[in-house]
């Protein structure tokens, strides 16, 4: 439990530090930004002294439909949205931006939403709904007037029939008391997991069934219903083996997700807390699992969603060792029509961070990819993403690993050397893949799984492999504007500013 507090408190730390270091590298990319506001904490910010800001999931008011309905229930087009696209000569990728615009005052709206959910009646045990834009609530047009900003919401006679019928949820409503029985009034002896952001308890419900309690406990009220509902909104659609399930939610006394429990607890703490050591068969399981949930979230859920925080803590293991992608804390929708999006802070992880997010606050599926590429190297090797005590970063150590073959100086020693040299050699690819530094070379989650899977079969050295040999034009954006030194320089920058932090 130690050493899973020691972790957690090394992710929050770094946690804040790239809210900083964000705020640095933006500014440099900046010309009207001047050597005071490099060196100022802006308010608003986290900065050292408090708790990390956890942007809402959609800063834009969709959210608030969001957080009930599935992605394509969402009128497509509303008065407050804006999205721009601009292209850039340097990049083959037409770079497009969801513009945030006006700051919209959603903490206030996020508030009064849960405000009103708590009054309607705790008691009542299956969720319904929002009640502001619940059943029978729900008119044609919605109007909000909020901080002088009007906000339309527009459905036509189907789309309401079909809200309706949303709105109807299968989670459970739980009461505080049905929770404090569960989990014995939230004994320490029952903290299972402590997050940058939550505690986890393990609780037994009335039917027998176990379950995992995550009681939000950072940050203001506002913060922690933000991140509540940004959480909620994406878990509750999700149905897949790899994806933790949502059992229901809390919200009298704060803020509270009622989860499906997995019985082994995360990957970080089994691989690298446990005594007993992960064999080769069950991190392959992982690994190949951990795949398919997010394929599932990148390609074949109603509409992308980008994790934005994979690394090993938050993949959990059932009791027969399949993986659960969970923590959607940071998740976000991404629209068909956005490349990616850019987002003004900085969070994730350090060790899982991909350079094109950690320098530009560039985000799309390809950020995924590298932190599963860094999950990868974990599973192979049994080190951490960054190990404190050598103060390196698992890529910086892998990647001349990797460039020159050299598999058995890769694999981890307590192995003992009893492994499938087949999937060592096809995770060996797909995690060589997944971390190059161009969010271009890297596969999709699609093409990571055929790898896994043995159906693209082939050299591990990336540049004898076909399909993903590098275009000429892809060749000319490498060198123009992200070349391995810079890569590399970017990756030794973070650690050092990470470790001196
Ligand atoms: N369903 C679950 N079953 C078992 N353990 C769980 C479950 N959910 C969470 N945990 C444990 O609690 C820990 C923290 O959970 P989680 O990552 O959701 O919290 P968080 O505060 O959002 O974390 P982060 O700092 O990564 O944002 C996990 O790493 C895991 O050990």
């Amino acid at each position: 439990m130690e050493d899973k507090l020691r972790e957690a408190s090394i992710f929050t730390r770094h946690r804040r530090h790239f809210s900083d270091i964000s705020r640095i590298s933006s500014a440099l990319f900046s010309s009207s930004t001047s050597f005071e506001d490099l060196t100022t904490t802006k308010p608003g910010r986290s900065n050292h002294a408090s708790r990390p800001h956890k942007p809402p999931l959609h800063p834009l008011p969709s959210s608030l439909v969001q957080t009930i309905l599935s992605p394509d229930d969402i009128p497509r087009s509303t008065d407050y949205e804006s999205v721009s696209t601009s292209s850039t000569s340097s990049c083959s990728d037409t770079h497009t931006q969801c513009q945030l615009g006006n700051s919209v005052p959603h903490g206030s709206l996020w508030k009064g939403l849960v405000r009103m959910w708590r009054h309607k009646n705790p008691s009542v045990k299956r969720f319904s709904s929002f009640p502001p834009f619940g059943v029978g609530k729900l008119s044609g047009k919605k109007k909000l007037v909020k901080g002088g900003m009007e906000l339309k919401l527009q459905y036509s006679d189907s789309q309401q029939v079909q809200l309706q019928e949303k709105l109807t949820l299968n989670w459970e409503n739980f009461s505080l008391d049905d929770l404090k029985k569960a989990t014995s009034d939230f004994s320490e002896d029952n903290v299972i997991g402590k997050g940058g952001f939550a505690k986890v308890y393990k609780g037994r419900l009335d039917n027998g069934t176990l379950v995992a309690v995550k009681r939000l406990n950072k940050g203001t009220e506002t913060e922690r219903v933000n991140n509540f509902l940004a959480e909620v909104g994406i878990v509750s659609h999700m149905n897949h083996p790899n994806i933790a399930k949502l059992v229901g939610v809390c919200v009298e006394g704060g803020e509270y997700l009622v989860l499906e429990l997995s019985a082994l607890g995360s990957l970080s703490n089994i691989l690298h807390g446990s005594k007993e050591k992960l064999n080769w068969e069950s991190r392959f399981k992982v690994a190949l699992g951990t795949a398919k949930g997010l394929e599932y979230l990148h390609e074949r859920c109603p509409r992308r969603i980008i994790h934005r925080d994979i690394k090993a803590a938050n993949i959990l293991l059932t009791e027969d060792g399949e993986p659960q992608i969970c923590d959607f804390g940071l998740a976000k929708w991404l629209p068909d029509k956005l490349i990616h999006h850019q987002v003004p802070i900085f969070e994730g992880t350090f060790g899982y961070i991909a350079p094109e997010y950690g320098m530009h606050g560039i985000v799309n599926e390809k950020s995924d990819i590298y932190a599963f590429g860094v999950v990868l190297l974990e599973l192979l090797s049994g080190r951490r993403a960054v190990d404190f005590s050598s103060k390196q970063s698992i890529v910086l150590w892998a990647k001349p690993l990797l460039d020159d073959d050299q598999i058995t100086d890769i694999i981890d020693p307590s192995l003992g050397g009893v492994y499938n040299m087949d999937q060592v050699r096809r995770v060996i690819c797909a995690a060589h893949l997944c971390i190059q530094h161009s969010p271009t070379l890297r596969p999709s989650m699609s093409q990571v799984l055929k790898i896994l899977n043995g159906e693209k079969t082939g050299p591990t050295k990336m540049k004898q492999m076909p399909m993903f040999r590098r275009t000429f034009s892809e060749e000319i954006f490498d060198a123009e504007e992200y070349n391995a030194t810079r890569y590399l320089n970017d990756i030794k920058r973070h650690e050092q500013i990470a470790f001196d932090f």
